[in-house]
């Protein structure tokens, strides 16, 4: 994601396409409210959703705002208002003064309402990636204050959910498009919300290891690491293993998780240093009682990707941003990958840590496991041709 090049559509008075691919289905067009002006409202309103302005919802609370009683809380919606000298209210004009002054920090003294502008309060990025949170970090990332105007982009139909449309919309008029991932991905590499909380020593029957647990403001999950020798040399071997306790903690045969992790622990043993990041993303991200619901749909055949399918979600729900953001917590940037993953290479590269090797780290094939490890070799591109050639 260009930075520079959004900032210079926005100055140039154009809005961006925000598409959230993942939880909504539906693309926003976003611009600095502080740019505001009669000709961009008016583009604007062509998206035909509902125009909004997305603040974060404690500045909205301290300028004397008040929220709306909603039944979900899925859309954090403030009391709508004009400006005072914002006429009528509902004209291109009338509007842009409104949410000129809205950015300029105003307290709700200056407004009417109900008005025709509408108030988005955002809860954080980190609480929730909707287009209200990733709209004020977009404006961040670009030098603008926290303060977004929004509207969805519906087709001839009405329709808010096609994503093609949009893009077209986009191409008509020369928006740039981005997508939700991208906003994620930079702002994970432009805020540090993990940090080292306190660390101890932990003897195993690898060797002693220093384990480490975080002040984690990225997801607020209880990650952590172990470290082995001295990591202030760079590359330092690093595994990422995501929880599994049928196979970590309860000697499942069923994965190659357990086996995995131990040869993981030797390996780093036999390099004298090295990271486990131990991450809780239980049955690829989809939780424990989803992954049992799981092994009952592959207890009848199916296979590991489709039987996350069928039970609704992706094959792969985990995201490795939080593995970067513990990686310079511990001051490191460069690794050497220790898995067969080639998703954990793809994403940590997003994420800007530096790989400078990837080497396998296999855990034990048995009767049990073999299926699933060729579905994850077939279906997911893992590197496992090597143990299950025989
Ligand atoms: N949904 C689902 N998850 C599974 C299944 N078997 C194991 N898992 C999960 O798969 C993940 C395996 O984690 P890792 O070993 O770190 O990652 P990986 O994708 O195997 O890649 P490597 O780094 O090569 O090991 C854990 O979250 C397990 O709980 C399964 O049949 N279904
Ligand atoms: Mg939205
Ligand atoms: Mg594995
Ligand atoms: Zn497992």
């Amino acid at each position: 994601m260009d930075i520079a090049k959004i900032r210079k559509a926005f100055l140039e008075g154009k809005p961006v396409v925000l598409i959230d691919d993942k939880r909504e289905m539906e693309a926003d067009l976003i611009f600095p409210s502080e740019l505001a002006n009669a000709s961009v409202i008016n583009t604007m309103i062509d998206g035909k959703g509902m125009l909004c302005v997305a603040m974060d919802e404690h500045t909205l609370f301290e300028k004397g705002f008040f929220k709306l009683p909603s039944r979900n809380s899925e859309t954090n919606f403030f009391v709508p208002v004009d400006h005072f000298d914002a006429g009528t209210g509902i004209s291109a004009s009338d509007r842009a003064k409104t949410i000129r002054a809205l950015a300029k920090g105003e307290n709700i003294n200056a407004f009417r309402y109900p008005g025709h502008v509408h108030l988005l309060g955002g809860v954080g990025l980190n609480k929730r990636q909707g287009h209200t949170e990733l709209s004020l970090e977009l404006m961040e990332l670009c030098g603008f204050s926290r303060s977004a105007i929004i509207i969805e982009i519906l087709d001839s139909h009405g329709n808010s959910h096609n994503i093609d449309f949009t893009k077209q919309h986009a191409k008509k008029n020369g928006f740039l498009i981005i997508t939700r991932n991208q906003v994620i991905q930079e702002y994970t590499k432009s805020k540090q919300l993990v940090k080292v909380v306190s660390i101890a020593s932990l003897p195993t029957k690898f060797g002693t290891f220093q384990i480490v647990s975080f002040d984690n403001n990225y997801d607020f999950l209880e990650h952590t690491a172990i470290i082995y020798g001295d990591i202030s040399k760079e590359p330092v071997p690093v595994r990422i293993h995501s929880e599994c306790l049928t196979g970590d903690a309860l000697g499942s045969l069923r994965c190659d998780c357990g086996s995995q992790l131990q040869n993981a622990m030797n390996y780093i043993k036999s390099q004298g240093r090295g990271i486990i990041l131990y991450l809780r993303q239980e049955g690829r991200g989809i939780g424990l009682r989803n992954k049992i619901k799981a092994y009952h749909l592959q207890d009848s055949g199916m296979d590991t990707v489709d039987a996350n399918i069928a039970l609704g979600f992706p094959e792969d729900m985990r995201d490795y941003g939080v593995a970067a953001q513990m990686l310079r917590a511990l001051g490191v940037q460069r690794i050497i990958l220790l898995s067969n993953n080639p998703d954990k290479l793809s994403q940590l590269k997003h994420y800007s840590i530096i790989v400078d090797e990837t080497r396998n780290v296999f855990g034990e094939v048995t009767p049990h496991n073999h299926f699933y490890l060729m579905t994850k070799m077939e279906k997911m591109g893992h590197v496992l041709k090597e143990v299950l050639k025989k």
